[in-house]
């Protein structure tokens, strides 16, 4: 066993970038959102450093970045509200086209379970898009708590979502390990005095997880079986 999970009784995982590649599915539900609106269509390496603090923002960043190229006018916050209803639409219906699960990811849900280690997930990404995602990509089974970036009050990298999971379980700080792909992730673990879990291959703004100064990186989820 990896010495990261020693006296852990409790993983709370990010999903996207971390258990799952979705940026293909979310580049296609913004690229539809912006051309139906006759806006530039975002290039997936865009959108890629763009994921990670929940889909209104994703939105923001889309048309900030059309903007400060001189392509559109700064977007006022109704056109942002009109576009993320688009978006969220859009995402509906294609969120498991492309979407894959990273290696090594079935495995340790496996194992942990094997472990009776409890296993929750949180993301910022809308909640309700949760469960099927789970489902269509045979993930579903492993978590006790699914939470979203709307399930509670604050999201990552606010502390919340994780005292509220380590609550919801009846497990301590000291006992409880985040695992993500992102400095919103270890910040949120840090903050709730979690261990943290980095790994470097899912999406960080452009930037290599270890200056997010997580306790450990892996360099896939494999390596906790
Ligand atoms: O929806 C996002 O922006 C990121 O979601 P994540 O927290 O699962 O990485
Ligand atoms: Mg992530």
């Amino acid at each position: 066993m990896h010495e990261v999970l020693e006296g852990i009784t409790l993983i709370a995982y990010d999903l996207d970038g971390t258990l799952i590649d979705s940026v293909p599915d979310l580049t296609f539900a913004l690229q539809e959102t912006m051309s139906e609106r006759h806006l530039p269509v975002p290039r997936e390496e865009a959108v890629r450093q763009w994921v990670g603090n929940g889909s209104l923002v994703l939105v923001e960043r889309a048309l900030g970045a059309a903007s400060d190229q001189g392509l559109m006018a700064p977007p006022d916050k109704a056109l942002v509200d009109a576009l993320h209803e688009r978006f969220l639409h859009h995402y509906g219906r294609y969120a498991c086209r492309a979407t894959r699960v990273y290696p090594g990811v079935h495995e340790c849900l496996a194992a942990q379970k094997a472990r009776n280690l409890t296993q929750v997930l949180v993301t910022n990404k809308p909640s309700r898009f949760i469960a099927p995602l789970l489902e269509g990509l045979q993930l579903g089974g492993y978590f006790t708590l699914l939470i979203g970036g709307d399930s509670l009050l604050r999201k990552k990298p606010d502390p919340l979502p994780l005292l509220h999971v380590m609550e919801q379980v009846g497990a301590r700080p000291g006992q409880t390990l985040m695992v993500g792909d992102s400095v919103h992730d270890v910040r949120a673990g840090q903050s709730a005095g979690c261990r943290t879990l980095g790994v470097p291959y899912g999406y960080n703004h452009g930037q290599p997880i270890a200056d997010a100064g997580p306790d450990v990186i892996v360099e896939s989820l494999i390596e906790l079986v």
